[in-house]
């Protein structure tokens, strides 16, 4: 198996290629064996098998009793009743006539004649995607440039704003939250709404909401005259929601040809419905994964692009995979622990990095390498006789994924012809198919992600112990322990986040912690005035 003879011609054996989107998928790299292949085949036919029904609209998220409906995005016309069908096919005309409109200036911000920023507030699926896409598909002359809150940080929300300084006057807001209550996205709104408000600006007239129909965010937007809201559907996930509103709507207005992506996406999807292992992409991609990780996450995934513009592209499939597959029990309820683990950043930065470890450490990952062929749209100058700098990028990635061979470890290689809205859709979709491939192999619940909540609810907690505490101390003359606010709230449990609140209030100038800060026991806590 080893001699370069045979590793050629497993490669050609294995080799998978999609004419008209000119994608190649090489999987010669995992050492699986035809033994393995014939295990694993009845495994697929459940895998097609519950592609099909979740295509024709199946209960596919059991837990929460809803269809699993992202392909229809790209092909209305396998959505299940005409209603939907309706739905997805006027929303994306809608975000092509809003879009035209903004570029035209017949939307407009009060005080100038067209918009000439985007700043999106949202997280997890509401940004990760349009993230990804939007340093994807950059281009140095676009219609209106991107910006993001997606974090609760105040310090990250106000190097945002200040970049904007006054273009925040001419700044689109896209409020971007499936469920329209997830407490980042509202506090980034909220945020934006008081800039503006300091700004002297009118917030309603330049924000638009992207939500779930009926949620609280859509009837705060329509309630108060925002510009526009677009749906998000109960049957999308916000980790596979990027092909919906959720990231059709800033792609559009950054100039992005959406029909495009979906096209991508359509044609791929195509490509992974093949019921065939070993002529369906993602069913290949999804085959290595449970080689290369057992079929319980025994290795990691680690995602090395070969391109600047798709170094998001593992923190995007982050949330995909490991949202999807990170999971406790099974479909009945065994305990399994399953998941696969995702990192990476971009090649050949990661050859400077922790290619090191990755060539003779630890054995625990399996790779995957994305390839894109063209190196650039514009020629480049040779840097020595008869080589450009692409030419040094394909050198780089061919002799890590051999060096790495060379010492046990697996690699994937996926390549694409060039970044193009076409193959961007693609790639999404590949990755979608694998990830539910793999959930039916392993037997669980790709759509459901019940461990964010239990941090949801926990970090609730903590800001109501947080506003226990401060009344607390309103209500007391003299300075407190961590132990007698505790007993006085009846919190005698959260002294540990007492402490933590304390301490974080105390550098924010919201209270004063006397004693020595080595040894909590001896602070003394009381109000600032
Ligand atoms: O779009 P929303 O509802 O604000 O949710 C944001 C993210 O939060 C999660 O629900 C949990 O992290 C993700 O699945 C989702 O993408």
């Amino acid at each position: 198996m080893n001699s370069a003879v045979d590793l050629w011609q497993r490669y050609q054996d294995w080799l998978y290629y999609h004419s008209e989107l000119g994608i190649y998928l090489d999987i010669s790299r995992v050492r699986f064996t035809p033994d393995f292949v014939t295990q694993i085949q009845p495994k697929f036919v459940k895998a097609f098998a519950d592609m099909k029904a979740l295509e024709s609209g199946a209960i596919a998220n059991p837990d929460e009793q809803r269809m699993v409906g992202h392909y229809w995005l790209r092909s209305p016309e396998i959505a299940p009743t005409e209603e939907l069908r309706k739905d997805i096919t006027e929303t994306l005309d809608r975000i092509e006539e809003f879009t035209q409109k903004v570029h035209a200036g017949t939307i407009h911000p009060p005080t100038a004649s067209k918009f000439t920023d985007i700043l999106s507030i949202g997280i997890g699926g509401s940004a990760l995607g349009p993230q990804f896409v939007a340093q994807a598909l950059a281009k140095a002359d676009v219609p209106l440039k991107i910006s993001f809150i997606d974090n609760s940080d105040p310090d990250g929300i106000d190097l945002v704003l200040d970049l904007l300084g006054d273009r925040l006057s001419t700044t689109l807001v896209l409020v971007i939250s499936k469920s329209g209550g997830t407490p980042e996205a509202a506090n980034g709104m909220k945020e934006a709404e008081f800039a503006f408000q300091k700004a002297g600006l009118d917030f309603a007239k330049q924000a638009i909401a992207i939500t779930g129909v009926g949620s609280a965010l859509e009837k705060y937007a329509i309630g108060n005259g925002w510009l526009d809201t677009f749906p998000m559907y109960d049957w999308i996930g916000g980790r596979t929601s990027e092909l919906s509103a959720v990231g059709l709507v800033p792609a559009a207005l950054q100039g992005i040809n959406i029909r495009e992506m979906l096209r991508g996406a359509n044609l791929m999807d195509a490509a992974t419905r093949v019921e065939n292992l070993r002529q369906n992409p993602a069913a290949l991609l999804a085959m290595s994964w449970y080689f290369a990780s057992n079929g319980k996450g025994e290795k990691d995934m680690v995602i090395l692009p070969y391109k600047d513009r798709l170094l998001l592209f593992s923190r995007y499939l982050q949330q995909l995979v490991m949202e999807s597959l990170g999971k406790e029990k099974d479909l009945d309820g065994n305990l399994v622990y399953q998941g696969i683990a995702v990192y990476g950043n971009k090649g050949s930065t990661d050859q400077h990095a922790y290619v090191q470890q990755l060539r003779e450490g630890v054995p625990n990952f399996f790779a995957t390498f994305i390839e894109v062929l063209q190196d650039s749209a514009k020629p480049h100058p040779e840097v020595e006789e008869g080589v450009v700098t692409g030419d040094y990028l394909l050198g780089f990635l061919q002799g890590t994924r051999s060096a790495l061979y060379e010492n046990g470890r697996d690699s994937i290689t996926v390549t694409i012809p060039i970044v193009s809205e076409l193959t961007i859709g693609a790639l999404i979709a590949l990755y979608e198919r694998a990830v539910s491939f793999y959930a039916s192999l392993v037997n669980i619940n790709a759509y459901h992600q019940p461990g964010v909540e239990a941090g949801k609810k926990a970090g609730a907690k903590v800001l109501a112990l947080q506003k226990k505490m401060m009344s607390a101390l309103k209500s007391s003359t003299i300075s407190l322990s961590l132990g007698e606010i505790a007993d006085k709230i009846g919190a005698p449990d959260e002294i540990e986040s007492l402490y933590h609140i304390a301490r974080h209030l105390h550098a924010n100038c919201k209270l004063l912690l006397e004693g020595d800060l080595a040894q909590p026991s001896t602070l003394r806590i009381m109000l600032l005035e």
